[in-house]
């Protein structure tokens, strides 16, 4: 079986992987790898996807794909954005991440709680190339927390449509809509041919 790189540390991120990427290729993660953190210096989720991505690939020597993802929440001006996963402090902790979200909406009525999660998959080639697709998945930061599965910000991320929290959807429900899923879906349609040549 193939093997896929993921330029990730975040478990939440490797265990979807591994559930969407399936039978056909074996995931590896930066869980297992001695590599030291890379510093997530752009202002775009893009740019950070590309950073990390390209560090990998430049380490490895082989094809990479990073994740760069986060929360943009309208009525704080686009924030957390790309700093989503330290939001609260430099341990990145959900659960703090997710309590400073909620209290910085308390008075914000819910016609103006929109949100939506962004994702950048950048894959990195042997031959220098990068490219890069975006996901992008609506919805609202709910006025507490509800459910269990997934990761990161998912409990408080109301989805309409479902009258439920990302976080009481089942791994296949989340991954038909995410953020992450829309751009994995994009992968699989645009540049497929890139990791099977790879
Ligand atoms: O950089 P890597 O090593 O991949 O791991 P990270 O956790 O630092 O990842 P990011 O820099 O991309 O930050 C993403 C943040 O957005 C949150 N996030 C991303 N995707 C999410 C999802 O599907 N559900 C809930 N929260 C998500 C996540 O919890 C982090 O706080
Ligand atoms: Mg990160």
């Amino acid at each position: 079986m193939k093997t896929i790189v993921i330029a990730t540390k975040n478990a939440g991120k490797v265990k979807e992987f591994e559930h969407m990427f399936g039978s056909q290729y074996k995931v590896e993660s930066l869980l297992e790898k001695k590599i030291d953190d890379i510093p997530e210096t752009g202002v775009t989720f893009e740019e950070n996807a590309i950073i990390k991505a390209e560090a990998v690939r430049d380490h490895l020597n082989c094809t990479v794909i990073a994740d760069d993802s986060g929360l943009e929440i309208d009525a704080l001006d686009g924030r957390p954005g790309v700093y989503s996963a330290r939001y609260a402090g430099e341990n990145k902790d959900d659960e703090a991440n997710m309590e400073k979200v909620l209290q910085e909406l308390k008075h914000i009525p819910r016609d103006r709680r929109s949100a939506r999660f962004v994702c950048v998959l950048a894959v990195a080639l042997p031959d220098g190339s990068v490219h890069t697709f975006t996901g992008t998945c609506e919805g609202e930061i709910a006025e507490a927390r509800a459910g269990t599965n997934g990761f990161g910000y998912d409990p408080v991320f109301y989805l309409p449509g479902y009258k439920k929290t990302m976080a009481e959807l089942n791994a296949e429900e989340k991954h038909r809509i995410s953020h992450r899923g829309r751009a994995l879906e994009k992968l699989w349609a645009q540049g497929r041919k890139l990791l099977l040549d790879s």
